[in-house]
């Protein structure tokens, strides 16, 4: 089932605006993420395609039809939280049946869907046990199960997943994964984490500022930000964003660090957004711009931390076999060495660019206005 946001507003206390005009169609089968800092309106925004709380302004619309006005459980949608919401005095196989029993299905079919679901998720075994006799995961599980007995076609997830440890986490992000492909669920999936966003979903949504900052997949949003918010929110370690200073014709950090520079754009007037992988390290070189302040490893990668002689801090990714190269404290050159973007004074993307560096010297640079 589809589902469509049309101009869809709220707010709290009829006078500011927790979320502002947000639009999107998210196509049967999809699982599309909402994403944003802590506080950013994401649960506020699922709550209202559920129908938990009323739009301040705008429509939901569920395949095709203007469901604004109906209550929740008649659009049609399960949900799965963070706190499981499991009855703790209900078995395993009670706690799944819930709803079902709520809506008078027939008992014969509810011991059937409930069996099933109970399989999908691996807990045919449990079925007896109270919530308190099972693990973090299990628990999560059961919510699962009960949002597949249902038989709605949406599931909408708030952080479902933010209880579990690192590893179980990971684990059941594919599993999450893999029964909504075979389920063919349209999912919503609300989540802080821009690694799960990154990991799960077909298409992203990033809130920030009560508004829609970008909607796209992982790799367009990884590839082609908007602006410098969603440029720094998604990527470890974050993107750098360097203040350039005024140098005719040039676009430059005070460094300094020089970058390709339309002709169209005013060289202090903007900032330059890099990833850590997209700036590389000389090491024996005369003209050193920055200083070394930290060297982590990070299994396959080397992130350092250095001081532009400007007073700029840069995070740079460098391959593990280098780390013999370098040292806290150490003087070093860095130069950019591959895309790059240029951020307006307010973080609007207005080029980008791109440099090589070989041996030193710079032997390509080119640049486009967004
Ligand atoms: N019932 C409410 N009444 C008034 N303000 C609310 C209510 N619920 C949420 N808010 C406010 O609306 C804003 C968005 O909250 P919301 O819970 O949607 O954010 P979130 O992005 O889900 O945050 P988090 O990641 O921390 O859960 C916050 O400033 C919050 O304080």
């Amino acid at each position: 089932m589809s589902i469509e946001l049309k101009n869809l507003s709220k707010s709290y206390d009829g006078n500011t605006l927790t979320l502002k005009d947000v639009s999107v169609r998210i196509e049967t089968g999809e699982f599309f993420a909402i994403v944003g800092p802590s506080g950013c309106g994401k649960s506020t925004l699922l709550r209202m395609i559920a129908g938990l709380i009323p739009a301040t302004d705008g429509n939901v619309l569920i395949d095709e039809k203007d469901v604004t006005n109906l209550p929740p459980q008649d659009r049609n949608l399960t949900m799965v939280f963070q706190n499981y919401a499991l009855f703790p005095f209900l078995t395993v196989k009670d706690n799944v049946a819930f709803g079902l029993k709520a809506r008078k299905v027939d008992q014969t079919e509810i011991d059937q869907r409930v069996a099933k679901a109970l399989e999908m998720v691996d807990l045919a075994e449990l079925g007896d046990r109270k919530p308190k006799e099972l693990s973090g995961g299990q628990r999560q599980r059961v919510a699962l199960a009960r949002a597949i007995a249902s038989d709605a076609k949406i599931c909408l997830m708030d952080e479902p997943l933010s209880n579990l440890d690192a590893q179980l986490r990971t684990k059941m992000r594919a599993e999450i994964r893999e029964l909504q492909q075979h389920l063919g669920l349209t999912v919503i999936y609300v989540t802080h984490d821009q690694v799960e966003a990154m990991t799960m979903a077909d298409r992203i949504m990033v809130l920030h500022d009560h508004e829609v900052q970008q909607i796209g997949t992982p790799l367009q949003i990884y590839q082609d930000p908007r602006n410098a918010f969603v440029g720094q929110f998604f990527g470890t370690p974050r993107m750098n964003l360097l203040e350039t200073t005024p140098n005719e014709g040039q676009l430059q950090t005070a460094a300094p660090l020089y970058f390709a520079k339309p002709a169209e754009i005013e060289p202090h007037n903007c900032l330059i957004g890099i990833r850590p992988t997209n700036l590389t390290i000389l090491t024996d070189v005369s003209d050193a711009n920055a200083r070394i302040e930290n060297v982590e490893y990070l299994g396959t990668q080397l992130i350092i931390e250095a001081a532009m002689d400007d007073g700029q801090e840069v995070r740079i990714v460098q391959d593990t076999e280098q780390a013999d190269l370098y040292g806290v404290n150490q003087r070093i050159k860095v130069v950019p060495n591959g895309k790059f973007f240029i951020f307006d004074q307010k973080g609007q993307r207005i080029g980008q660019g791109e440099e090589e560096i070989e041996d030193g010297t710079i032997t390509e640079a080119k640049y486009a206005l967004s």
